[in-house]
Order: C-alpha cells, then structure tokens, then sequence
C-alpha cells in the first residue's frame, strides 16, 4: 500500500532516504525525471511537437531541467523558460541547469511576455510541494497564459499553484496530466482540484514502502499489489457453504432493480448462497433476472443467525424504522448499510446504538452529508468521515472519485482504481452486493472493504473499455469476474 504523506514530509523522506541509501540528493532527482520520461515517452512517441519547459526555482524546476535534459536526449526540440537568476535557485536546480544540452533553448523571462506555440506540449515544473503561498507575479502571469493555450499539458508531481495537502487559493495550472512521485499528493484526490490535475499518474522513485514506515503514516493509496494476500483462498473441496450464505434487504415497493443489481454483483464476487428479501414486488423481476438467488418473504425468515453476512438499503424505501431497529439488533455480525438504510440511520441517530461494531456504510457525498452534516469541502469531509468511523467504530466507505475507506482507527485509504463512466445510477448497488459478498465469504471488514472497491472500480474500468459513457451497472457485474482473473485470484 502506498502511504500519502505530508507535503512537508517529503523532504525530511527525501533527506532520510538519501543519508540512508548514501546517494546524493541529485541522484534521487535524476530517478524522478527518468520516471517521468517514460511516461512521456509512451504518451508522446516520436512527437514532432515543440516542448516548453516551465522551470520554477526550486526542487521541481530541478526536475524539470533534468527532464529537459533527458528529453532533449532523444531528440525532441526543447525550450527551457526560466524565472530566476542560478544564484536564486536550488543547489539541485543548478546542477540540472550547468547539465543542460547545448541545442536546448533557455529563455530568461522577468515579465513574461514570451510567444507560445498553440500546438506545443507544456510540461509545468515550477512549483511542486514547496509551494507556500498563491501564485503571484510573474508566475501567476505565466500559469493564466498557459492555461489559456490549446496545448499537452502536464504538470510535474502537483500542477503549480496547488497546495499538498490543502486547497488551493487563487490560480493554478490546468494539466492535462499529473506525474507525482512516490505517491500522489494529498491534495489530488479533492474533486475541487479535478479540473487541475486531469489524468493522474503515479511515479515511482524507487524508494521502498517499508522505508516510509519512519513516518507517521494516516493515509494510504491502494494498489493492486495489496490485493492478492488480502483475498481469501479456497482449496479442492470448498463447498457453497464455505463461499458464504448471504442475505441482501431491500427492493420494497417497485424498487427491485436496486436489490437485484446488488444480489448479482453478490454472486459474481463469488457467494454461495445469495437470500434477497424483498416484497411481492420483487418475485417476478427478481426471478426473471437473477434465477440464481432465492426470494424471501419476512414471514419465511426464521433466523437472521443462519447468515454468514447481511448487506441493507439499495431499494430499501422509506420503511418503520422499528423495521430496521429489528434487524440491527437480531443480527450481531458487521453488516453492509447503503442508501435507504443510511437515510433512516440519519434520521434516527438512536440507531446509531444497535450497529453492530465494524459494520460497513457506504454513503454518496449527498448520503454522508445527510449522515454528518455539511462539508465546506472535500477536506473537511474527509476529516468528518474519519471521526465518524472511529468514533462509532464503523468502516466508512464515501464513494466518488478515490473512494475513501476511513477505518475505526483512524486510518484512510483512498481507491486507486474506477472512472467517470461509473457515474450511472446503481453502480453503488453494484458495491453493497461485493461487500456483503466478501463478508460473507469470511473477509475481515477492512478486507473486504478494500477487495470490493477496488475490484468494483476495476470492473468499472473493464467495462468502459468496450462500453465507454454507455457502461450501466450490469456491464460493472458482468465485468467482475474479468477482475479476479486478471488479478490472478482464484
Ligand atoms: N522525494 C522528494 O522529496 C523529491 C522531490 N522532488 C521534487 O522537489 C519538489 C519540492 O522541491 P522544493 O522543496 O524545492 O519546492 P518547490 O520546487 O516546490 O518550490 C520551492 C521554491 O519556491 C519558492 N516559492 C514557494 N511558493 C512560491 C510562490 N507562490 N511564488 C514564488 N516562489 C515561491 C520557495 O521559496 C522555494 O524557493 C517536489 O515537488 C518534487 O518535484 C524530486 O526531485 C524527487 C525527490
Ligand atoms: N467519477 C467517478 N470515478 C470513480 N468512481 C466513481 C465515479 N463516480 C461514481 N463512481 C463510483 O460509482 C459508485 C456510485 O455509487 P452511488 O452514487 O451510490 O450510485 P447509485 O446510488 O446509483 O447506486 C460508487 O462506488 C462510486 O465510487
Ligand atoms: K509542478
């Protein structure tokens, strides 16, 4: 798992790692911008298109003169522009200038007045985690001349102008793609900085996870890597028994297609046995389009202890809230709330006592807000979430763009996978049906809680691949599988 750490962290890493590795600061630049390069080279292969280099003073103009460097290397035609005198810059920035090819034009701009190709590629290395006020000046000049111009943006590490780890104030530049190293700054997972930042990208600059433990670390960004030793293996003789015997509630008064969706995202995460209760409502559709579930009516249900795992809301409606208080409190095992039961839950806060302890809830940003209240911003929801979670002892899963999973301890992480194309209605229904699949197969709820969003935003992946902004929540299930076969899960 990658930690996020602090803006201000990363130099104290920067420093341990290189007294630890006996490597020079120059050096740990140099893996940066070579990390850099191949990203670009892979998007930008044999463009004949002019590169104009935006150098800022410090570190991440360092970067971007020793990815001048590199790119000019390979033939590209390289433009440097350039704020500050040498004296004024970084020990690092100097080494990178003095390193500079001779063919690469270096402009030395004090009023930027400087002419712009439009079909040129513009890569933004002026400020990265140094940053420590809005942009001004010159600098502000430059940014809102770029961020007119129709050309490949990209920014390197943060876009200059944004902040680490806060909001940004004022302007900043508008890339096309963001290179951040090691791990993606905080500030590039707020949906208000999605307009910045564009498509995200991470850049290894090889220093191991186990050496970031020095740090205090809060927040993690999922990786693929995490996932295999997370998942549950079965052996030869596993029966249905052992993949889980699961319950799902809603789908009340014409509302079955929410539970529907659910029980078949259930199923191709691998349940046994997948219960749907709902009402007459539901029979027909339900056995028209998910044969391999099996209805209950309330009055069939003898005991909630006969299931592994219980997943409530998608479809749910506006029921007594004695109806739910029943539940909560006949069924003690960690349990999967969405949708309709999170609205009842903020209705009712009493309700909030009959949870049982590690249960799972999956608000939307409108769900969570009902659930918590107001947020002036994505930071300050990400902090609500997070006492939510611990001060109930909950995992809290808010859905959007980089899903957070705040955990009863404290700690958050943020999903790496999923798109835009999943923005389509039950896609969430599609989430309650993995969750509740995984705990029923046995997961622990922080397991389970990181297996099903990130394979949910894999299947979402999947799916646009071939459906694009056409993907409905059946494409995201029918794609479920593809997930664990690529992901060599068994
Ligand atoms: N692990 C790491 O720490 C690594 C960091 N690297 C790069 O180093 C960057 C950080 O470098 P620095 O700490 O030198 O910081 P920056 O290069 O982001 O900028 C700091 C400089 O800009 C000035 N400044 C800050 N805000 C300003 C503003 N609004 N207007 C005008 N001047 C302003 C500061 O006084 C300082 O001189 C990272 O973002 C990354 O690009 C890479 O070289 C790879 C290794
Ligand atoms: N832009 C996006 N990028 C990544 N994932 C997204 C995006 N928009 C929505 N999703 C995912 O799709 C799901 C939508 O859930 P929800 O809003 O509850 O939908 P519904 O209520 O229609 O079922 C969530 O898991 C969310 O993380
Ligand atoms: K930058």
């Amino acid at each position: 798992m990658l930690s996020i750490l602090s803006g201000n962290q990363v130099a104290k890493l920067d420093k341990a790692y290189i007294q630890s590795e006996n490597i020079s600061s120059w050096e740990l630049m140099e893996r940066a911008a070579l990390s850099f390069v191949r990203d670009f080279f892979k998007r930008f292969q044999n463009s004949k298109k002019k590169i104009f280099v935006f150098v800022g003073p410090g570190n991440n103009g360092g970067d971007g003169l020793a990815i001048a460097r590199l790119i000019a290397d390979r033939g590209y035609k390289v433009s440097v522009i350039t704020f500050s005198e040498k004296e004024k810059c970084s020990k690092d920035y100097v080494i990178n200038f003095e390193k500079l090819p001779e063919n690469t034009g270096v402009i030395l701009e004090k009023d930027f007045n400087y002419e712009l190709a439009e079909d040129g590629i513009v890569i933004d290395a002026l400020f990265g985690v140094g940053i420590n006020r809005p942009l001004e000046g010159v600098f502000l000049k430059a940014v809102k001349r770029l961020n007119e111009l129709h050309a490949n943006k990209i920014a390197v590490d943060i876009p200059s102008g944004l902040p680490a780890d806060e909001l940004v104030e004022g302007e900043a530049f508008l890339a096309e793609l963001t290179v951040s190293f090691q791990f993606p700054k905080f500030s590039l997972l707020f949906p208000e900085h999605a307009k910045y930042i564009g498509e995200l990208l991470v850049a290894s600059i090889g220093i191991p996870e186990d050496f970031l433990m020095k740090f205090e670390r809060r927040r993690f960004f999922m990786q693929e890597s995490d996932m295999l030793p997370r998942h549950k293996k079965f052996h030869a003789f596993s029966h249905k028994g052992d993949f889980g015997r699961i319950l799902l509630i809603g789908g009340r008064r014409g509302k079955a297609g929410a539970i529907i969706l659910s029980a078949r995202a259930a199923l191709r995460t691998g349940s046994g046995l997948v219960h749907v209760w709902a009402d007459d409502s539901a029979v027909i559709p339900l056995h028209n389009n998910c044969i391999e579930a099996m209805y209950l009516d309330g009055e069939k249900l003898v005991s909630m202890d006969d299931f592994d795992a219980l997943g409530i809301g998608p479809g749910l409606g506006q029921v007594d809230v004695s109806e739910l208080e029943g539940i909560l409190k006949s069924f003690r095992k960690p349990l999967v709330l969405d949708a309709d039961a999170l609205n009842l839950l903020s209705e009712n806060p009493q309700l909030w006592a009959n949870l049982p302890e590690n249960s799972i809830l999956t608000p939307h940003l409108k769900e969570f807000e009902r659930i918590s209240g107001k947020a002036k911003n994505q930071m300050e929801r990400l902090e609500k979430a997070r006492s939510l979670a611990s001060d109930n002892k909950v995992y809290l899963v808010l859905k959007g763009a980089f899903t957070c999973v705040s955990a009863p301890d404290g700690t958050q992480y943020f999903n790496s996978t999923g798109n835009k194309h999943m923005a389509t209605a039950g896609s969430g229904d599609v989430l309650t049906g993995m969750l509740t699949a995984m705990l029923g197969q046995g997961y622990s709820p922080l397991d389970a809680c990181l297996c099903a969003v990130f394979h949910h935003g894999l299947a979402g992946q999947v799916a646009s691949k071939t459906k694009g902004r056409g993907t409905i929540a059946s494409d995201i299930i029918e794609s479920i599988p593809q997930t664990f076969l690529d992901l060599g899960i068994d």
